[in-house]
C-alpha cells in the first residue's frame, strides 16, 4: 500500500508572542547600534584622508609605524556624481527611520519586517518597464549588524542544534540566518499538501553565513522523519563547493539519523548510485533513498535522474539553489528544467519514462511497503475517484535561492517559476550611501594600486613581504597566468634575497619564508586537497589562483586578496574579496591595476556605487629597491625554465603579464612616484 507522507505539524502555541518580544529586543538593539555607526560615520571622512595602516596588520608598535611608512594615500577617490545606473529601491529611506516608523514592525511569522521606501511614480514605472517583479524589487531589508543569541527561542532551534551550535563555536546567529531560519522553521504551510510554502530568495554578502542560514533549519525540520526519502536537494555550481557543504552538514547533524549524499562525478556512476539508492531488481513508483540531503553538481544530477533507478524527486520538500546567479548563467539552465520538471506535479501520463524518473509502464507490476508515492503527483499516476471535497495537491518544493549578488535579470528569474516568493536582502539601511548594489564585508578594507604589468609580481612580493601577511589568495586571469606567477615566486623565495636583506637595517622583511602555490583546475582533486589543507594549517603563505575558488569557498585563514589580474565584471570583484574578511573578521584586498586598466576599473566600480570604498594608494620605489637584485635573479631563473618548457613560452610571450625582460619604459619616475624596478 502506498504511505503518504507529511510533516509533523508545527505547533504554532505561543509564537507570536514569543516573535513579538524578539522584535522589541531586535528593534532596541538595532536602534543602539544605528547611533553608534551614526556618530562612527561623521568621524569616517576626516579619518579616511590620514595614512591608511590596515586593521588586519596591526600588531607592535613598531610595525604600526613601519607600516605606516609603507603606505601613502594619494588620494581617496572621491566622486560627487555616483552614475546613477539602476533605480534605488531597496533601501529604507532615513526620514522613516527618523520618523519611527521603522518601529512599527508588523509581525509575519517570527522575524522583523521594516517597512519599505515608497516608490516614486517614476520608480515604479521604470521598475515594471525593466520588467523587475515586485517581490524583487521590494525585498526585506536586513541590517548587516542584526544578531540574535543562539538560544533565542524564536529562532525555533531545538535544544538538541543548539547545543551543537556552541559546541562548533556558533553562539549567535548573523544577519541572514535571523532572518531566514525563523521563516524556514516556523513555515506551516510545509505540513500543508493543498498550498506552496513559498520561495525565497536570499542577498546576503559573502562571507555572512548563507550556509548555515539553510543548513540549520534543513535539519532541524528533517531531523523530525520517519522515514527515509529524498527531502533535501543542495545544487552548487562546483565539487568543491559540494565537499564545503557536505562537510557543514555533517557537522551539524551529529546526533540525528539523517543521512547525506552527494553526486558530483567525482566518484564512479556506480559508486554514487550505491550512495544514494538502495539497488532493487525491481522499479518502485515512489523511489528508494538512502539519503535524507542531497548536495549536487547539476550536470552529475541529470545524469542521475535520468540513469539512477529509483531516485526520485518526487519528495523533495527544499531545492537550494546556492550561489544561484553562478548556476542560473546560460550554460547550466538545463538542469533546472530537469529538476523542476522532476518535482513538479505532472498532468498528462505518458507512457515510457516519464518526468518523476520512473518507468510508467511498469505501474501495477509490483509495489512493496518500502514505496511510497508523494500526495501530489498520485492524482497524476492514477485515475483516482474524484470526491466533492478533493482539492489538488501542490508539489510542496520550496525553492531557496542564496547569492552574495542574486540577479535582477528578469528573464533569469523567471525561468525559476517561483511561487509567492520572498526576498530577503542583507544590506546596509543607511540611505547616504546611495544605491547600493552589492554590499561587501564592512570588515573588509580595499585598495588599488596602479602600476604597469612588468611590476606586478614586484608589488605581490613587497606586500607579501612588507605587510606581513598571513594567509593570502592571489587572483590571476587564467591556469596558465597562476602557473607562471607561482613559479616566479617560488624562484624569488629560493634566491639569496633573505640573505642580502639582512644588511639592510632600512627594509622591514618578515622573516617567515612564503610558501606559495598554485591552485587550479590543472590539478588533480588530491593535489587541490593536499595544497587546501597546507594553506588552512599555515605551511602555504600565499594561493595564486584563477577563479576555481573566487566564490563561496570558505578559507578562514585568509587575510588578504590580491588581484593579480583584475575582474571585468563587478560581480566577479565582490566574490573574490569576498575570500576574505569573513563572518566579522577583518580582512584586505589589494587590486593591482595597470595603467591602462584604471579607467575600467573605476568605471566598474563607480556603476556599482563602490568607488569611494577602494582607496588608491602609491607605493614608494624605495621599499622596493632591496628586493631587485633577488627579483633580476629570479627573473633570469624563470626565463630558463620557460625555454625549458617551450609550450609554456609561447602562450606566455603572447599574453602574459609576468616580464620576461626588464621593460625600458617601466624605469622608474621618483617626481612621480611610480616605481619602478630593475
Ligand atoms: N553565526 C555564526 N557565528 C560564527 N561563525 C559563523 C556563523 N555563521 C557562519 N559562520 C562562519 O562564517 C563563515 C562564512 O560563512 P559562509 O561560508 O556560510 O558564508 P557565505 O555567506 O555563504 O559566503 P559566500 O557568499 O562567500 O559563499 C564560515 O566559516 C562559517 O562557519
Amino acid at each position: 500500500m502506498f504511505q503518504i507522507q507529511r510533516y509533523e505539524e508545527e505547533s504554532s502555541q505561543g509564537n507570536s508572542s514569543l516573535a513579538n518580544e524578539r522584535l522589541v529586543k531586535i528593534n532596541d538593539k538595532f536602534k543602539r547600534k544605528r547611533t553608534t555607526k551614526e556618530k562612527a560615520s561623521k568621524k569616517t571622512q576626516a579619518d579616511l584622508k590620514k595614512t591608511v595602516q590596515p586593521e588586519s596588520h596591526k600588531g607592535n608598535a613598531k610595525n604600526n609605524e613601519d607600516i605606516t611608512n609603507t603606505f601613502e594615500i594619494d588620494t581617496i577617490i572621491k566622486e560627487n556624481e555616483l552614475e546613477d545606473e539602476g533605480l534605488n529601491l531597496n533601501l529604507i529611506h532615513q526620514e522613516q527611520y527618523e520618523e519611527g516608523h521603522i518601529e512599527d514592525f508588523k509581525v509575519l511569522h517570527a522575524f522583523p519586517t521594516f517597512d519599505k521606501p515608497k516608490q516614486t511614480p517614476q520608480e515604479t514605472a521604470a521598475v515594471k518597464l525593466l520588467g523587475i517583479p515586485d517581490w524583487l524589487a521590494n525585498p526585506t531589508v536586513i541590517d548587516p549588524e542584526t544578531t540574535l543569541p543562539i538560544d533565542d527561542s524564536s529562532l525555533g532551534l531545538s535544544d538538541r542544534l543548539r547545543n551543537r551550535c556552541k559546541t562548533l563555536g556558533i553562539n549567535e546567529c548573523f544577519a541572514v540566518q535571523t532572518a531566514v531560519i525563523p521563516l524556514l522553521i516556523h513555515n506551516r504551510r510545509l505540513s500543508d499538501v493543498h498550498m506552496h510554502p513559498g520561495d525565497i530568495c536570499v542577498s546576503a554578502p559573502t562571507g555572512s553565513g548563507k550556509t548555515l542560514a539553510y543548513v540549520l533549519p534543513i535539519i532541524e525540520i528533517l531531523s523530525k522523519r520517519i522515514i527515509t526519502r529524498l527531502r533535501a536537494l543542495v545544487v552548487l555550481p562546483t565539487r568543491d563547493l559540494v565537499a564545503q557543504v557536505k562537510e557543514t552538514f555533517i557537522a551539524f547533524c551529529k546526533g540525528t539519523s539523517l543521512k547525506i549524499g552527494v553526486v558530483t562525478g567525482q566518484q564512479s556512476f556506480i559508486h554514487e548510485q550505491e550512495q544514494i539508492v538502495f539497488s532493487s531488481s525491481e522499479l518502485l513508483m515512489g523511489g528508494k533513498s538512502k539519503i535524507d540531503i542531497l548536495i549536487a553538481t547539476p550536470g552529475r544530477l541529470i545524469e542521475h535522474l535520468s540513469m539512477t533507478p529509483n531516485f526520485t524527486l518526487q519528495h523533495l520538500r527544499f531545492l537550494i539553489i546556492d550561489e544561484a546567479d553562478r548556476l542560473l548563467n546560460q550554460s547550466y539552465q538545463d538542469w533546472l528544467i530537469h529538476i523542476l520538471r522532476s518535482t513538479q506535479q505532472i498532468n498528462s501520463v505518458e507512457s515510457g519514462k516519464d518526468t518523476i524518473g520512473i518507468n510508467l509502464d511498469s505501474i501495477g507490476a509490483s509495489f512493496n511497503n518500502d514505496d511510497a508515492i508523494s500526495s501530489s503527483i498520485m492524482g497524476a499516476l492514477f485515475n483516482l475517484p474524484k470526491m466533492d471535497a478533493s482539492e489538488t495537491k501542490v508539489s510542496a518544493v520550496q525553492k531557496l535561492l542564496f547569492s552574495a549578488t542574486l540577479t535582477r535579470n528578469p528573464a533569469k528569474i523567471a525561468s525559476l517559476r517561483l511561487v509567492n516568493p520572498q526576498y530577503i536582502s542583507v544590506q546596509s539601511l543607511n540611505k547616504e550611501e546611495g544605491e547600493i548594489k552589492y554590499t561587501l564585508p564592512t570588515t573588509l578594507k580595499e585598495f588599488m594600486i596602479v602600476t604597469s604589468s612588468s611590476m606586478k609580481p614586484l608589488i605581490v612580493l613587497h606586500l607579501l613581504h612588507n605587510l606581513h601577511i598571513k594567509s593570502a589568495l592571489c587572483f590571476t586571469k587564467s591556469v596558465d597566468s597562476a602557473h607562471r606567477l607561482a613559479k616566479l615566486i617560488q624562484l624569488f623565495e629560493n634566491s639569496n634575497f633573505k640573505e642580502s636583506i639582512q644588511e639592510n637595517d632600512n627594509m622591514i622583511i618578515s622573516t617567515g619564508s612564503i610558501i606559495a602555490a598554485e591552485y587550479s583546475s590543472d590539478l588533480t582533486k588530491d593535489e587541490r586537497k593536499n595544497i587546501l589543507n597546507k594553506f588552512k594549517r599555515g605551511d602555504i603563505r600565499l594561493l595564486i589562483c584563477s577563479d576555481l575558488i573566487a566564490r563561496g569557498m570558505d578559507l578562514d585563514r585568509v587575510d588578504t586578496v590580491i588581484n593579480y589580474d583584475n575582474p571585468i565584471y563587478m560581480k566577479k570583484y565582490v566574490h573574490r574579496v569576498g575570500r576574505t574578511a569573513r563572518a566579522g573578521r577583518n580582512g584586505d584586498a589589494y587590486s593591482l591595476v595597470e595603467t591602462q586598466e584604471v579607467r575600467y576599473f573605476k568605471d566598474m566600480l563607480r556603476k556599482a556605487g563602490h568607488l569611494d570604498k577602494v582607496q588608491n594608494i602609491n607605493i614608494k620605489a624605495t621599499l622596493l629597491d632591496p628586493m631587485k637584485d633577488a627579483y633580476q635573479q629570479a627573473l633570469n631563473a624563470f626565463k630558463e625554465y620557460m625555454n625549458d618548457s617551450r609550450p609554456h613560452a609561447i602562450k606566455y610571450q603572447q599574453n602574459d603579464s609576468i616580464p620576461m625582460e626588464t621593460d625600458e619604459n617601466d624605469i622608474q619616475n621618483e617626481d612621480e612616484n611610480i616605481l619602478l624596478l630593475i
